[in-house]
């Protein structure tokens, strides 16, 4: 059986090619960048003035000078003016350009103006202060957005500031999420004693908008025929396949021979782990199929560890943040598997990140997973582990 490590490692090496298409920027939260935007001008484009108040010219102000007539008012969104006397100033606004022969800004907040005249209430006045210079913040022609950049609501201002109503990005793949069971019925019907209401697609469906994927929804019964002509329809309309169920040792377990009957090789069945022992992927010329265990917890461990970064780096985005934790207490473990641990974070004022086990009832219990907010993967080489010790989590909110 393979290990986490080298499950992993299979499914990154067979990443989606994805093409990519020119959006509007109102479209683009979330999306991946695939050309790079540059700066068309400075940043600032001109010396820009930080402060509403007045703008003198600094010699005046070293020579003693502490009242200025008023010449004049420089708004944002106007031509620059010019301070022509030197022993005069102009009020300045902020956002406006810095009026020719202005060097310094004072706040309205430390003069006083009465009778055309502003008068310096404060001593400690410093050439070119209230200034934000052009070009300090970028330059043009700076690389300001790289390829691969997630397009966060910062980004977006940046694209806006530089022209691009437009932006080129990662097309996002097809997914179809399909739960597989005869005792599994919609949500909004009523199951019989010996039903269940499908909850891993929808679980799935919510994991996958967090990278701006709309997957859609579909069941499937367990009869080989209708699987196969169903999941080879679903095959030839989409990117990825992300299968709940079927995948272990049951008498109904399909999905493997189904999955292989239609042309899907097999990367690998079962990863020494728990949960979601039974994960099955494999690949189709350009698409991905993954046969997720239907346990809820499983599904949900499977969907974060192996799937979502799947997609991510499909998408060209890096690795999402490592976070690691402590264990808050003692926990042991036998079997020689990797233990995805349900786990509550907390952190405490020293910094530190500590995981509190919460084990629940079994890979079925998915209610245990309302307190838990992450997995933390215990090594298989051990079976014991301490309070204090530190391990790799996977966040789940
Ligand atoms: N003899 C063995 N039995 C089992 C093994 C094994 O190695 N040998 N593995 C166990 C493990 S581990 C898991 S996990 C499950 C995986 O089972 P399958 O992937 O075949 O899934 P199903 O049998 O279809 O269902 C299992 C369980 O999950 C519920 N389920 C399925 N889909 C959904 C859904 N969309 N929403 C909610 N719940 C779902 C289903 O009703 C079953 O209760 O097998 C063990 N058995
Ligand atoms: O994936 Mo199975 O949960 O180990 O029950
Ligand atoms: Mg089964």
């Amino acid at each position: 059986m393979l290990s986490v490590s080298d499950a992993f490692a299979i499914t990154q090496q067979h990443l989606l090619t994805l093409a990519v298409e020119t959006i509007s920027l109102h479209d683009a939260l979330g999306r991946v960048l695939r050309e790079a935007v540059h700066a068309d001008r400075d940043f600032p484009p001109f010396n820009r003035v930080a402060m509403d108040g007045i703008g003198i010219q600094f010699s005046a102000y070293a020579a003693g000078q502490r009242t200025f007539p008023l010449a004049g008012q420089q708004f944002a969104g106007k031509a620059q003016l010019t301070l022509t006397d030197a022993a005069a100033c102009l009020e300045v606004m902020t956002g406006a350009m810095l009026p020719r022969g202005v060097d310094t800004v004072i706040r309205y907040e430390d003069v006083t103006i009465s009778s055309g005249q502003a008068t310096i209430t404060i001593e400690d006045v410093e050439q070119g202060q209230h200034i934000h210079a052009r070009a300090t913040d970028r330059r043009l022609g700076d690389e300001l957005l790289p390829v691969g950049t997630l397009l966060s609501p910062s980004a977006i201002a940046v694209a806006a500031s530089v022209g691009q109503a437009t932006v080129s990005v990662t097309k996002l793949p097809r997914v179809a999420l399909i739960s597989t069971g005869d005792e599994l019925v919609d949500v909004a019907e009523t199951p019989l004693p010996y039903q269940i209401r499908r909850s891993n697609t929808y679980m799935l469906r919510a994991a996958l908008t967090s990278l701006g994927i709309q997957a859609t929804l579909h069941h499937i019964v367990d009869d080989e025929a209708i699987l196969a002509k169903q999941l080879a329809e679903l095959l030839a309309e989409n990117d990825v396949l992300i299968l709940s169920g079927g995948v272990s040792a049951g008498k109904a377990d399909f999905v493997p021979d189904v999955l292989a009957r239609i042309g899907v090789q097999k990367q690998f069945h079962k990863i020494e782990q728990k949960p979601g022992k039974p994960l099955w992927f494999g690949t189709a010329s350009s698409k991905t199929v993954f046969g997720l265990p239907g346990n809820p917890v499983s599904t949900i461990l499977c969907g974060y560890r192996y799937v979502l970064p799947y997609l991510r780096a499909s998408l060209g985005l890096p690795p999402a943040p490592v976070h690691y934790a402590q264990l808050a207490k003692p926990v042991v473990f036998k079997p020689a598997l990797t233990y995805f641990l349900p786990v509550r974070l907390t952190s405490d004022p020293d910094g530190r990140t500590w995981a509190h086990p919460l084990p629940g009832s079994g890979s079925a219990d998915f209610a245990n997973l309302l307190e838990a907010n992450a997995f933390m993967e215990l090594p298989a080489e051990r079976s014991e582990f301490g309070e204090g010790d530190s391990f790799q989590v996977w966040l789940t909110e």
